[in-house]
């Protein structure tokens, strides 16, 4: 494993301000503002540092650690949050929303980087150590505001995508009526004036969109899930999730809000997602820390929409009774309960699944929930609003959690050996945990399905995932057919 962080050229480049210059201007703005000038900042940062302690790491030396001021005001409703999106960069255009609330960011104020199998955890701890290295100015306190870091890790510990976590230079929120505007910079450096939003800006289309085969064509894939369940046939493990890649090649350099925008319309109830490359609008929350509770949403055991609301009905029902679906999802509930339970003081468990429909196909869903331990003796210990530890942390959570069994298989390490092999594929961040993280330790991780990832080399450029249970009852011709219907939210956000 290993750790590394970074601050902005937008930071290097006012640093290069004369002092006395960014001094004053920052009075005048402090003032336009109403907010504390950057002196009263610096001397609350001072007395924050000596009361919090010594923030350094094993990997940054203190006085290479960027200590960073980080400030929530509250802002009239800002509406459609994507629509604030200044930028068609998705390496550093962030979003984590669902029904028109949640958190977009852009920029860059501090980026950690993580690797290898303990990319999660390791991320968790540098950001509790970070933590320790801002100075919070929040006059909001709801999830997601205050300092918040987006995060993307690779699903499998041997990929080279690895993990990050990243705190944009501002961050626009918005739940139960109200909205906020958090702002990064450093505290030797010059806030910029006033709490303004980037004036509306035009959003590229991607024009006619070409396909091609991934990793393998649909024939070999559907080979390679037959000679899989041959596998869970002859009783070497229960479950094995199988994914398959296509990369989409549209005529103009994409625009991420554009497909930010086309999931959020057509995916309400999912999760619309943008963190360093990585797309998508998933249904599945792996898991979100709320004031001291964990709450998981496992999807497994699926079935196409036909589009007719009455033969859905029927089919709804057929799901429910399904009991290929029904083996495929108890092995998701059992894995992430096993996962979840030595961090919780208690645990609830539904009975049943329920069905969840979404406009291309239904789950059978189970809502977990737990109230943390926060007696646990967790590496990671986060400031809380009341200024005590308070447990492990959502990426703690989540570090625990991935992979469960909706993505990965059962058992865990010889399905995900399995999948490897046979998908003949690096997933990269596809069905990684997603979301974000806030200086409390709460925040919300999704598992990064219904996703694409926008390459960095070529803009025209996306791979798109989707993958599915294989038990011993599975047809390799219906999973070839659902994995077409999990790519279909990112095949219309494309635009075809
Ligand atoms: C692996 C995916 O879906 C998982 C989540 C919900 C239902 C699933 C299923 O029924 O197979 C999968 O476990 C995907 O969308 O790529």
């Amino acid at each position: 494993m290993t750790t590394s962080s970074d601050a902005t050229g937008r930071a290097r480049a006012l640093r290069a301000v004369p002092a006395a210059s960014r001094a004053a201007a920052a009075s005048r703005a402090a003032a336009l503002n109403g907010l504390p000038a950057v002196a009263d900042l610096r001397a609350r940062a001072a007395a924050t540092a000596t009361s919090t302690g010594s923030a350094a790491t094993d990997d940054e030396p203190p006085e290479s650690s960027p200590d960073l001021i980080v400030r929530t005001v509250e802002i009239p409703d800002v509406g459609d949050l994507l629509a604030l999106l200044p930028s068609a960069d998705p390496a550093t255009t962030f979003s984590w929303v669902r029904r028109g609330e949640g958190i977009v960011g852009w920029g860059e104020a501090l980026r950690l980087r993580t690797s290898g199998a303990d990319r999660i955890r390791a991320a968790d701890q540098a950001w509790a150590r970070t933590v320790g290295r801002l100075h919070v100015l929040d006059e909001v306190r709801l999830p997601g505001s205050g300092a918040v870091a987006f995060g993307s890790f690779s699903f499998s510990p041997h990929s080279a995508a690895g993990g990050v976590l990243v705190v944009p230079g501002t961050v626009v929120g918005r739940r139960d009526g109200r909205s906020w505007l958090t702002t990064v910079h450093r505290v030797a450096e010059t806030p910029s004036r006033g709490a303004h939003l980037p004036a509306p800006a035009p959003v590229g289309e991607p024009g006619p969109v070409t396909y091609r085969d991934g990793a393998l064509t649909p024939e070999a894939w559907r080979s390679a899930v037959a000679g899989v369940v041959r596998r869970i046939r002859a009783g070497e493990v229960a479950k094995v999730v199988m994914a398959r890649d296509v990369v989409a090649r549209a005529v103009a350099p994409l625009d991420v809000r554009h497909l930010l925008g086309r999931l959020a319309a057509d995916y309400p109830g999912c999760w619309t997602f943008a963190v360093d490359h990585l797309v998508g609008a998933t249904p599945e929350l792996l898991v979100r820390r709320e004031k001291g509770l964990a709450a998981c949403r496992v999807l497994a055991g699926t079935i196409e929409r036909t589009g007719d609301d009455a033969a859905d009905l029927r089919r709804a029902a057929e799901l429910a009774r399904s009991s290929k679906d029904l083996e495929e999802h108890e092995l998701a509930v059992a894995s992430l309960v096993r996962a979840l339970r030595p961090y919780c003081a208690s645990i609830n468990v539904p009975d049943a699944p329920f069905v969840l429909h979404l406009p291309n196909v239904m789950h059978l869903a189970s809502d977990v929930t737990g109230a943390v331990d926060a007696a646990l003796g967790h590496p990671s210990t986060y400031l809380s609003h009341a200024g005590g530890g308070n447990g492990p942390s959502s990426l703690a959570l989540a570090a625990a959690l991935h992979p469960t069994a909706a993505v990965g298989g059962t058992p865990t390490r010889l399905a995900t050996a399995i999948l490897a092999s046979a998908e003949q594929m690096d997933r990269g961040r596809y069905a990684g945990p997603v979301g974000w993280i806030g200086a409390d330790g709460d925040g919300e991780w999704g598992i990064g399905l219904r996703s694409g990832e926008l390459s960095a080399s070529d803009p025209h450029e996306v791979r798109l995932f989707a993958g599915c249970g294989v038990v011993a009852a599975s047809d390799p011709d219906a999973e070839l057919a659902e994995t077409e219907a999990k790519l279909r939210p990112m095949r219309e956000a494309l635009g075809s």
